[in-house]
């Protein structure tokens, strides 16, 4: 049986708090109970549970822990809506594809109807693939002039090294953006390619947003997002801030260990 111990918590500003977990499968467990302990409430309250996945490699054993026997059961996939955060623009069985880590960690495993999963079409022409994908979150949370009154009861966000955030990096338009909610994103490294991101204009309007960050090699830019250090204006991970909904940062010992805050 999986004895959980007591994350470490600190709270920055008004609105971030930030979970320390001792190790990685602390951390993935919590993730895990957190995706169940959001999609119950929702299902009781609205009948519905939206979720917005983050891609790349943190989130997978989250994925993989939710599909487990023990966890499964907890929550009613059939009341599941699945969207995405980000995608590459790659078809969707290509190993680059964050449809395809979902797909395999998760969706395939959970009695989920496909008409539920909303992935991103990476294999479109990106500008075509944005608007296409705006439409489908428009017809879900309202298709209205800005930010949608509420959207996602949670988006799972991961952050690179470089501080970006879904396919959101430093210095991109699209943190500007005022009106659109899904946009192109054209990046250069590792290798330039196209991308789809949805925008800060609707995941702050989500209920709850949600970080998932491990490993040392974040470390020094997690210290300069959360403790505003460096520059943390221009870092899209720092950017992000829900107008009326709850900002969380999990992560473990390893991603924390340049925190000045720690107690
Ligand atoms: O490229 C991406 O990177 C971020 C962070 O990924 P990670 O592998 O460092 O966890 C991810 O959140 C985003 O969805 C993905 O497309």
């Amino acid at each position: 049986m999986h004895v959980p111990r007591a994350p470490e918590r600190l709270v920055y500003g008004a609105a971030r708090e930030v979970e320390i977990h001792p190790d990685r499968d602390a951390l993935v467990h919590a993730a895990a109970e957190h995706v169940v302990a959001l999609a119950r409430a929702a299902v009781a309250a609205r009948g519905v549970f939206t979720i917005a996945l983050a891609g790349g490699a943190t989130p997978r054993p989250v994925y993989e822990r939710l599909a487990q026997p023990s966890f499964v059961g907890r929550i009613d996939w059939s009341r599941a809506r699945i969207f995405f955060g980000d995608e590459r623009c790659v078809p969707p069985d290509h190993p680059e594809s964050n449809y395809r880590m979902a797909r395999e960690a998760l969706l395939d495993r959970v009695p989920i109807p496909a008409a539920n999963v909303h992935r991103i079409a990476g294999e479109d022409e990106p500008e075509h693939a944005a608007r296409a994908y705006e439409r489908t979150l428009r017809a879900c949370f309202g298709d209205v002039e800005g930010p949608p009154a509420r959207s996602f009861d949670l988006v799972l966000l991961g952050m690179g090294d470089d501080g970006h955030t879904a396919s959101l990096f430093p210095g991109a338009p699209a943190m500007n953006e005022a009106r659109r909610w899904v946009v192109p994103s054209e990046i250069a490294r590792p290798h330039p390619m196209w991308r789809i991101t949805l925008t800060p204009v609707v995941i702050d309007a989500a209920a709850a947003v949600t970080f998932l960050v491990d490993g040392a090699s974040k470390a020094e830019r997690l210290a300069h997002v959360l403790e505003g250090r460096d520059g943390a204006e221009r870092l899209p991970a720092a950017r992000i801030a829900p107008t009326h909904g709850a900002l969380r940062w999990m992560i473990d010992a390893e991603a924390a260990s340049q925190l000045r805050g720690r107690s």
